[in-house]
């Protein structure tokens, strides 16, 4: 005896489906639409006869009807991309008699009021999560390739190319030189061109990590290693990078401790999480970087000498700025595009004078320190073009009154009925000397009287006399 159904109308029937579920939607075992109700397809701004008989995927965005229908896997409280929001949808195998035979699929919300309320609220969620998921997967990504490092000079080049050849080996790297030099830089470019590409790359900064954490952020640890420790323990860096690269920056700040804990993971390709029972095993390239100088750090006992050697089996050493000057021009240009996009704005230039100026500088602090000084010029910037007065003090400093804006020019014109006395002229020349004084820093009152060899309450006294603003 059959039950249920045989006493409801037709229009009932499909009436009560429309209450229980708003949107639905049924394929057949080969994905093609059998029924969509009303609701479903106001939703899609559709009609009914053009959807049935359809594959489920030309008609619906983003559906997995036709895979649900054939692995007869339910897939519940899916978030599905529709109309440029995401609904939550439920797909079901349907299954008679024991047989699949297609599938159920239904998506939340009644009606579009219904769906920007939920939207409202849940929207900014899952943006967030979005956003922290992409930075997370860039944290494990290379960002720069060889053709963004910049330089065509010889020692420059001999260190890129040397860089792009031992790219494709396995065998650890050590990169030395000044801060600021583009060491970081040279790391993500060789894991990027190296056959571990689609691995992580895995950053650490051994000197900003308080030694007490360095180990377990290195190495993991186990649930319940210690007070604190997360349910399920943590993967550490080592871990993270499995198959890919680890690169450990400012190796010379290790503490000698750790030291010894890294030299056993890179002789027995193993770690062991902190509070761990087994060792596990990794495939792990290094490229470890430092600003010091790790002999003389061995030479005092700061240093061990053979992680020095596990580490140094390639070493690239990268020349300072200041002994690649020709460089500087084209680096400054790769900057200021960079920081046309930050600042939105485009076609920004430097001077001649200014160019030659960076290439008089000695720059201790090197690329960094070049950035700094155009990201400042970019800011005080009133046009297109970079010139001395947009540069820092300390840069500026030996001047010696070139540029047009820094002449003194006495206009005689003022004085047309009589030839001007001499301390009349001398005024003249002071009050221009001030004003240039002013333009140069910026109006910063300190720093002009500096620049002019003067007390600051001096140059008050001046700018009150000559009626300087
Ligand atoms: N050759 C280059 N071309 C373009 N940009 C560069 C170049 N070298 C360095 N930079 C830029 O200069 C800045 C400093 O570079 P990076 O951080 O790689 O230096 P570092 O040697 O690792 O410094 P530190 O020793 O202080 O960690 C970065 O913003 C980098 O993008």
């Amino acid at each position: 005896m059959q039950f249920g159904f045989d006493y409801l109308p037709y229009k009932w029937l499909e009436e009560i489906i429309n209450l229980a579920a708003e949107r639905i939607v049924v394929v057949d075992s080969n994905g093609l639409i059998r029924y969509i109700n009303s609701g479903y397809c106001d939703f899609l701004g559709i009609k009914a006869e053009d959807a049935i008989n359809q594959p489920v995927q030309n008609i619906i965005e983003n559906s997995r009807m036709h895979i649900v229908a054939k692995s007869g896997q339910a897939e519940l409280s899916a978030i599905q991309p529709i109309k440029g929001g995401e609904m939550i949808a439920n797909r079901y195998p349907l299954f008679v008699e024991g047989e699949l035979v297609g599938a159920v699929g239904t998506v939340l919300f009644r009606n579009q009021q219904e769906w920007w309320d939920y939207s409202k609220k849940i929207q900014p969620l899952l943006e967030e999560l979005n956003y922290y998921k992409l930075n997370y997967e860039n944290g494990l990504k290379s960002k720069y390739k060889f053709s963004d490092i910049i330089g065509t000079s010889s020692k420059f080049m001999l260190a890129k190319k040397m860089a792009e050849k031992i790219s494709v080996s396995n065998s650890a790297v050590l990169l030395t030189g000044e801060s600021g030099t583009g060491k970081e830089l040279f790391a993500h470019a060789i894991h990027q061109n190296s056959s571990r590409e689609q691995f992580p790359f895995v950053r650490i900064n051994c000197a900003s990590i308080p030694e007490h954490l360095l180990e377990s952020e290195l190495f993991g640890y186990d649930e319940g290693a210690f007070t604190g420790a997360k349910k399920g323990g943590k993967r550490g860096k080592f871990e993270l990078a499995n198959f890919g690269t680890i690169f450990l920056d400012e190796i010379g700040d290790m503490p000698l401790s750790m030291q010894s804990k890294l030299l056993r993971v890179l002789q027995e390709g193993e770690v062991e999480r902190v509070g761990g029972q087994k060792p596990k095993t990794i495939d792990v390239r290094i490229i470890a970087a430092t600003h010091r100088n790790l002999e003389k750090m061995i030479e005092e006992g700061t240093f061990r000498q053979d992680l020095y050697y596990r580490l140094n089996v390639i070493k690239l050493e990268i020349p300072p700025l200041r002994e690649r000057k020709e460089d500087i021009p084209y680096i400054a240009t790769y900057l200021l595009k960079k920081l046309e996009k930050k600042f939105h704005q485009h076609g920004i230039n430097l001077t001649n004078r200014v160019i030659s100026k960076l290439q008089q500088h000695n720059w201790p602090g090197n690329i960094r320190e070049l950035e700094n000084v155009l990201e400042r010029a970019v800011n005080v910037l009133e046009g297109n073009t970079i010139d001395i007065v947009h540069l820092p003090l300390y840069l500026r400093e030996n001047v010696h009154f070139l540029s047009e804006k820094q002449k003194v020019y006495v206009d005689y014109n003022n004085h047309s009925d009589s030839f001007p006395t001499l301390k009349e002229t001398l005024s003249l020349v002071e009050k221009q000397a001030i004003i240039n004084a002013l333009q140069l820093s910026n109006g910063n009152k300190l720093e002009a009287s500096k620049l002019l060899g003067i007390g600051k309450t001096s140059l008050y006294d001046k700018c009150k006399q000559y009626n300087i603003k």
